[in-house]
């Protein structure tokens, strides 16, 4: 669609809200539902002795319901003006002592010590917002967030599923996810043009692999995500990486340069040797689960193979 275009249909919606123009860039959607936000805090599962990170609190509609529920709720907003008007609405109630505003944007801020984060997200951080989440110790209890639907499927998608991509593997590699809610775009004001659906994330203890192997490897696996795994292995970008890695690694593993010691075609040949004995070569990326992907990694990290 051209960007003209575009601009004046958010033009049209453009909205005040508590005397605050909503800004597009902020992806600032009010939830005007309260029967939602009810349903949100609700499958949030909070105890009175939790602190919650709550991300883009905007008017504060979903924060005065977690406030009733929890010990304390820390806020991250970058909008200073949505900042304020969150101190304005609580602060001549009881709830205002346990409220942590922090003004600034998420994903630069360092994440205090949180058991529960839920956050009607802005879709322009999901994919980055979710990976800051994971990495975050100590490790929380759960995140509930509402994302753009296409990408609330992705993250849930099942091996075999046609979303099923790197984003699903790289995500359930680390937590486990499952869909809670779909959200309808006329739940927010201004409505946005697609519609959510909130998902639960709950982080797991991250199995013994090299993560930046495990990246590198669905890297080249799902680029090419209908092919089988043999042909992926065996193209030619891919067999001279692995070779190039292997001649590197052995090359700063011995003490006389191994370019020296093997030639490239004896390298060329061992890699074709293992690949024949890598195991699942006739199946696609497109339906390998989490642990089928961590057993091809370690097939390979076996053999002294690395993908970066
Ligand atoms: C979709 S609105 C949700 C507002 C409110 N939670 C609700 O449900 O009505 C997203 C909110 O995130 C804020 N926001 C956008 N980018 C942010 C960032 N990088 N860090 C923190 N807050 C951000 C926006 O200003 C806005 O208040």
């Amino acid at each position: 669609m051209p960007k003209e275009r575009g601009a004046k249909k958010w033009r049209v919606h453009n909205q005040i809200c508590q005397g605050i123009e909503l800004r597009k860039s902020a992806g600032q959607h009010i939830l005007k539902n309260p029967l939602l936000v009810n349903s949100i805090v609700e499958k949030s599962c909070l105890l009175p002795t939790d602190i919650v990170l709550e991300v883009g609190p905007g008017t504060g509609n979903m924060t005065v319901k977690l406030l009733e529920k929890c010990k304390r709720v820390i806020a991250v907003e970058l909008d200073h003006r949505l900042a304020n008007e969150l101190r304005k609405r609580v602060q001549d109630s009881p709830l205002s002592s346990k409220l942590q505003i922090i003004q600034g944007n998420v994903l630069k801020v360092d994440l205090p010590y949180f058991d529960v984060c839920v956050a009607n997200l802005p879709y322009q951080i999901s994919s980055p917002f979710v990976f800051k989440l994971l990495a975050h110790r100590p490790v929380f209890r759960s995140a509930v967030l509402m994302f753009q639907r296409e990408f609330a499927q992705r993250l849930v998608a099942n091996p075999g599923d046609k979303v099923y991509c790197r984003l699903s593997a790289n995500v359930q590699l680390l937590a486990r996810v499952q869909h809670l809610i779909k959200v309808s775009r006329n739940s927010f004001k201004p409505p946005p043009r697609v519609d959510s659906s909130v998902v639960r994330i709950e982080p797991r203890e991250a199995p013994d692999i090299d993560l930046v192997q495990w990246d590198a490897m669905l890297r080249i696996v799902f680029l090419r995500k209908n092919k089988t795994l043999g042909s992926i292995f065996k193209t030619k970008p891919v067999l001279e990486a692995l070779e190039k890695n292997l001649l590197l690694r052995n090359s700063l593993k011995d003490t006389v340069s191994t370019l020296e010691k093997h030639s490239s075609s004896e390298i060329k040949a061992k890699v074709l040797a293992v690949l024949s004995g890598i195991s699942k070569l006739e199946t696609r990326p497109r339906s390998l689960g989490v642990q089928e992907f961590i057993a091809l990694l370690r097939e390979f990290s076996k053999h002294d193979f690395h993908f970066s």
